[in-house]
């Protein structure tokens, strides 16, 4: 288990100071796949590079499986490094040596004989599905190939957790897809605690079990991926869920109230609610904007309609009857 508690890191950058954390705590559990998403320069990278101290954070404490990193004496500090790898956007593999060597590459640093690596660095080049590449060199070899390389690599220590700084982030949709199911397999038959860091909504969504979203260093929310993805409570979070959104003058302050309707499930999702609210109750909605996602094999929905101030009451009356919808007021620079 990852606790991070109330981490503060600032960076001293020429022109002045950078706040890039701000009073971040967050828990990831043992066997997880922990999303923490934002925008460019929201401090995701200082944040995952604090976790296994390749950042020291100002302030704060990283604990994990219960023992403090900044408490640990060096040598404690060297083996709990090694249980907690990390793979990059662009792969940092060594080109000057085979795949085969790259992956023995941390084995050697860890002392173990050439021919015991050479061993597991094979079994390891099989694992992720390139047995044949041992002699080729990285140039040689696809992004998506040379990912997996570099997966091979930082499992090569045994390690208990994986961090994934924006790892498919170079990588085309069909072999993003590819690398998060070696992830995902990965860490259901190892146990693998997996930290993925990213930009990209579709990532969290393929793979994540939680989420955190991480706003100008400070996380604007977090929990379930299907929770907080169906329905942001955060104006970050409104932001990647519903980039865009609606025109903030799409419809009229003065003569409609605004709702978010979160449905549930694929039933809830085909009901023909704004036609209802006209046929049954002459109640004339305005659609701002509606989406569909599937989320955690579920399908959500989201619309935000504007409702004519004078009805307000009864249509929310009449959207509540139905189960597995919720509805929530919002404002009207919601979109
Ligand atoms: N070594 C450093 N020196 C000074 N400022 C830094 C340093 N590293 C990061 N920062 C600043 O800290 C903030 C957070 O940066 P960070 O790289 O963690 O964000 P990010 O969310 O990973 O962004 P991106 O997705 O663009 O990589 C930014 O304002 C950045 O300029």
């Amino acid at each position: 288990m990852i606790e991070l508690k109330h981490i503060c890191k600032t960076f001293d950058s020429g022109g002045g100071e950078v706040e890039a954390l701000k009073d971040v705590s967050l828990t990831i559990e043992k066997g997880e796949i922990y999303g923490i998403i934002g925008m460019s320069g929201a401090g995701k990278s200082t944040l995952v590079r604090c976790m296994n101290l390749l950042e020291r954070p100002t302030s704060g404490e990283i604990w994990v499986d219960g023992q403090e990193l900044e408490q640990m004496s060096a040598k404690d500090l060297r083996r709990a490094r090694r249980e907690i790898t990390m793979i990059f956007q662009h792969f940092n593999l060594l080109m000057q040596r085979t795949c085969l060597r790259n992956v023995c590459f941390p084995m050697e640093l860890s002392g173990m004989k050439k021919a015991d690596a050479e061993k597991r660095a094979r079994e390891l080049l099989d694992l992720v599905g390139l047995p044949d590449k041992a002699n080729a060199y990285p140039a040689q070899l696809s992004g998506g190939q040379q990912q997996r390389i570099a997966i091979a690599r930082a499992l090569a220590t045994n390690p208990k957790v994986l961090l994934c700084d924006e790892a498919t982030s170079a990588l085309d949709p069909n072999t993003t897809h590819q690398i998060l199911q070696l992830i995902r397999e990965l860490n259901r038959e190892l146990g693998i605690t997996v930290v993925i860091i990213t930009h990209q909504m579709s990532v969290v969504k393929e793979i994540c079990d939680k989420v955190a979203i991480l706003d100008g260093g400070e996380v604007a929310e977090e929990g379930l991926v299907s929770a907080v993805f169906a329905a942001p409570k955060s104006a970050a979070g409104r932001r990647l869920v519903f980039p865009g959104g609606a025109d903030a003058l799409v419809s009229d302050p003065a003569s409609e109230r605004r709702v978010r309707l979160i449905f549930r499930d694929s039933q809830t999702t085909g009901i023909p609610l704004v036609a209802r609210l006209a046929a049954e109750e002459s109640i004339y909605c305005n659609v701002i904007s509606a989406s569909t996602q599937k989320l955690s094999r579920e399908v959500y929905g989201s619309m935000l309609l504007g409702i004519p101030s004078a009805h307000f009451d009864r249509a929310v009356d009449f959207i509540k009857a139905y189960p597995n919808i919720q509805v929530e007021e919002v404002e009207h620079h919601v979109q």
